[in-house]
């Protein structure tokens, strides 16, 4: 670990570093870059962009940049490979790389970050067995506050895959990451792969400019880098396959995405969750429906008309007018028919003792008869004790899903809000089994299930703060579930639309899941 407290490193104030933390034990290219970093003071103030050619020609020099047919990690033949080890023994080219990194992050205003985290990926194989087997098992080193912004440096992009299984860690213990920088990115998938993930890559030198530079000053024939180009424009996606394998297993340890349905219900210990996993697998449905209507009878027609095409049913049973308990029996009919589940998303958000009457008792008995239901992390942990005390008094379990975030402007559910609620899903992770969320939860494994609100093939809102993505959008984000109101509701052929909505979002399930 390298701790530097109140320093003010020389990216400049955008970046008021204080602290450096370290995955695992560095002793490669990136301990030396972040300490390199960390140890230049402020005094370099105003001299903070690298001469980028010049970097590249010292890099040329000292045989960095090689040309010729080197098989990548991923195994693909590259007529390009750039070894940046190799810098640590030219301490003044450390120094330049490193304000070259500096200057990547000082020139992009949206690299704001309390802490700065090194990937030494060669390294990574020697600091899990370390943590594994000595201390404190910590994979994180340094001093970490959870909440800090913490900005993740490494060497090269390809695939993004270090600095994703990196951010994982990095939000395991409370961080929020939402930026790397590099000093080379190699054109490949990192981008769009970073992209997934919540984070953006920022980097200082990319293959292109490399070949440019070399190209312009007479030591590399324009064949050469014509050859270059070409491997980056024909050969990412072979270099993102090659890579598959690695990424997906680093995925499935620690994302979600890429995981299909039925890998997801068998990781689920909760049995109402794995038979909504198995509804949308025997269905092909990722679609949920909130009836958002007010009479019993309009709720159980919209149930019947489009019953085959969803795998949940959401409503709001204080807004139905007529409400009795005979309508949930014929409700349960329906559902049970169509073969669908029943969430009421009454956003639970006392006290816990409140809650457990809420849920337990009143007019609505919610707990005897809805699949699941919904509640906010605002009150803490108590909630879910409520809830849990609530379903004592119920014939039935009900499984909880936590609103983790909301899809209206404006709202106050900003990442450290998020990142407290989702800790309280992983604590009870018997009863709570997923989340209403806007973003993909990264940091969360691959049990929970992630629904999301806010869909409509419309992208007006509704005035009153509503925000509308298509179902592609939000199930390459974060979607397994998408929720649709009125675009089926009040649509003219209701029965239509949730057919349409279900081919689009299962169509968009099937591709996340192809493509990772
Ligand atoms: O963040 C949230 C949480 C819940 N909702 C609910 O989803 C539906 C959306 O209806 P539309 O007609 O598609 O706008 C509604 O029942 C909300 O209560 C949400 O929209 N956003």
């Amino acid at each position: 670990m390298v701790e530097k407290s109140g320093l003010q490193t020389a990216i400049g104030r955008v970046c008021l570093s204080r602290r450096i933390i370290q995955k695992g034990t560095s002793k490669g290219f990136l301990h030396a870059i972040t300490s390199a970093m960390a140890l230049q003071s402020s005094e370099k103030n105003g001299k903070l962009s690298a001469d980028l050619e010049r970097v590249v020609l010292e890099f040329n020099e000292v045989g960095v940049i090689k040309f010729g047919c080197y098989k990548l990690k991923s195994g693909v033949q590259s007529p390009i490979y750039i070894d940046l080890r190799e810098i640590i023994s030219f301490p003044s080219l450390l120094t330049t790389a490193s304000n070259l990194l500096a200057g990547t992050i000082y020139n992009d205003d949206a690299v704001v970050h309390d802490v700065i985290c090194g990937v030494p990926y060669a390294a990574l194989p020697i600091a899990t067995l370390e943590a594994k087997a000595h201390g404190t098992k910590k994979v994180v080193e340094g001093r970490i506050v959870p909440g800090n912004r913490c900005i993740i440096i490494d060497d090269v992009c390809t695939s993004g895959l270090s600095i994703i299984e990196t951010a994982n860690d990095l939000r395991e213990v409370g961080l929020i990451v939402t930026d790397a920088v590099v000093l080379l990115d190699r054109q490949a998938t990192g981008v769009a792969n970073l992209a997934q993930h919540g984070i953006k890559l920022h980097w200082a030198l990319n293959l292109t400019q490399i070949c440019s530079v070399l190209v312009g000053a007479g030591h590399l024939t324009p064949d050469v880098a014509q050859q270059v180009e070409a491997f980056i424009a024909g050969s990412c996606k072979n270099e993102a396959n090659g890579d598959l394998t690695a990424l997906h297993a680093a995925l499935g340890v620690s994302s979600w995405k890429a995981l299909h349905f039925s890998e997801r219900k068998k990781l689920s210990q909760n049995e109402i969750a794995q038979r909504l996993y198995q509804v949308m697998l025997d269905k092909e449905s990722n679609l949920a429906v909130a009836a958002d209507l007010t009479s019993c009878a309009a709720v159980l027609a919209l149930a019947e008309a489009i019953g085959r095409d969803i795998c949940l049913l959401k409503i709001h049973v204080d807004i139905i007018e007529d409400f009795t308990l005979e309508f949930i029996m014929d409700l349960k009919k329906i559902a049970g028919r169509h073969n669908f589940l029943i969430m009421e998303d009454r956003k639970f958000s006392d006290i816990g003792f409140t809650v457990s009457n809420q849920l337990g008792g009143g007019l609505y008995r919610i707990g005897d008869w809805a699949d699941f239901v919904t509640f906010h992390g605002l009150p803490g942990s108590g909630i879910v004790e409520g809830l849990k005390t609530g379903m004592k008094n119920c014939s039935r379990s009900v499984a909880c899903i936590l609103v983790a975030d909301m899809s209206s402007k404006g709202a106050l559910t900003g990442p450290e809000y998020v990142s407290s609620a989702v800790k309280i899903a992983e604590e009870h992770r018997d009863d709570v089994v997923g989340f209403v969320t806007q973003t993909d939860l990264s940091s969360c494994d691959a049990s929970f299930l992630r629904m999301t609100p806010g869909v409509n093939i419309s992208a007006a809102g509704d005035g009153l703060g509503q925000q509308y993505n298509s179902p592609e959008e939000v199930v390459g984000r974060c979607a397994d579930i998408i929720i649709v109101g009125r675009g089926v509701t009040g649509a003219a052929d209701p029965a239509a639309a949730a057919a349409m909505y279900k081919t689009r979002a299962f169509a968009a399930y099937r591709r996340r899941v192809d493509k990772l």
